[in-house]
């Protein structure tokens, strides 16, 4: 059985409770004028959420080695360069730092103050990484990052957070700053994952989309649209395909099962 058709399995076995959820949360949608201020004030709630949370919400990403070879092969005797896209408050980088990986780090976010963050850690040195603000939406990035410069670029957790309206371009953009053969390691939330099927009515922006309560958004990728939008962007899919995990937290007697999405996609040469 191949990971799609265990998907479509997953899919038909929902239980009717959760069938019932998905159905009531088109019973009412987030209005359009709602929709917009989201999109018109990302950056202020993913700031908040910072302020808020500081370094405690997300863990150090401590499989990225073990599921990306491709961050521990050295093909050349340069030094790569590594692009982390929404690097938030360092959980992915900061560990690859500490296993002494030998890239330029480049980290950017949306929220500044994750930035900020970034910046005070004691891992950070200007020496082998550098952290900015951007919105990868944009064109700015073309500014702060060279063309054909970068060797792996990184989308973890992150373009579920974009509006799907902007995908494309935004991987548009990042396919600018490939060199050519370069590679887009990408892990993100799955269709049906328990936490889509988790929203109630008055949460559900556009199909698959949906605003949490601190008014960050995640849209729950397939593989066949995650693939189609790399494709469209001008890139090769290497590999693409649910994840089955669980997510378990024995002190508040928490063990669920989580739907994730990864993809290595390559710039053609
Ligand atoms: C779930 S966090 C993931 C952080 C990090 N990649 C990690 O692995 O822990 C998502 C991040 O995407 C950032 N983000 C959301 N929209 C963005 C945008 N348009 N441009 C850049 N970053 C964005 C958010 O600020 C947030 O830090």
């Amino acid at each position: 059985m191949t990971e799609i058709d265990e998907i479509t399995c997953l899919t038909k076995q929902l239980s009717v409770e959760e069938q019932l959820r998905l159905e009531q949360q088109n019973s009412r949608l987030v209005t359009h004028f709602k929709a917009s201020l989201l999109e018109k004030d990302a950056r202020k709630y993913w700031d908040l959420f910072y302020k808020r949370n500081e370094t405690r919400f997300f863990k150090d990403r401590h499989w990225t080695t073990r599921e990306f070879t491709e961050l521990v092969e050295k093909k050349s005797t340069e030094k790569r360069t590594l692009l982390e896209i929404g690097c938030g408050v360092g959980n992915f980088i900061f560990p690859l730092i500490e296993e002494g990986l030998d890239f330029f780090i480049i980290a950017c976010d949306l929220s500044s103050k994750a930035i900020e963050i970034v910046q005070k850690s004691k891992l950070y040195d200007d020496k082998h990484m550098r952290a900015f603000q951007v919105d990868i939406t944009t064109e700015e990035i073309l500014s702060q990052v060279e063309i054909n410069s970068v060797d792996v670029a990184t989308l973890i957790f992150v373009l579920s957070a974009v509006h799907p309206d902007k995908f494309i371009s935004t991987l548009k953009t990042i396919n600018k700053l490939l060199k050519p053969g370069g590679i887009v390691l990408f892990r993100d939330y799955g269709l049906y994952d328990m936490a889509q099927l988790r929203f109630k009515a008055g949460h559900k922006i556009s199909e698959n989309f949906y605003m949490r309560q601190d008014g960050t958004r995640s849209y729950y990728f397939s593989v066949e649209f995650l693939s189609n939008i790399f494709k469209e962007a001008g890139f090769e899919i290497a590999e693409n395909t649910y994840i089955h995990r669980r997510t378990i937290n024995k002190k508040e007697n928490i063990d669920v099962p989580r739907v994730f999405i990864q993809a290595k996609v390559v710039k053609p040469k």
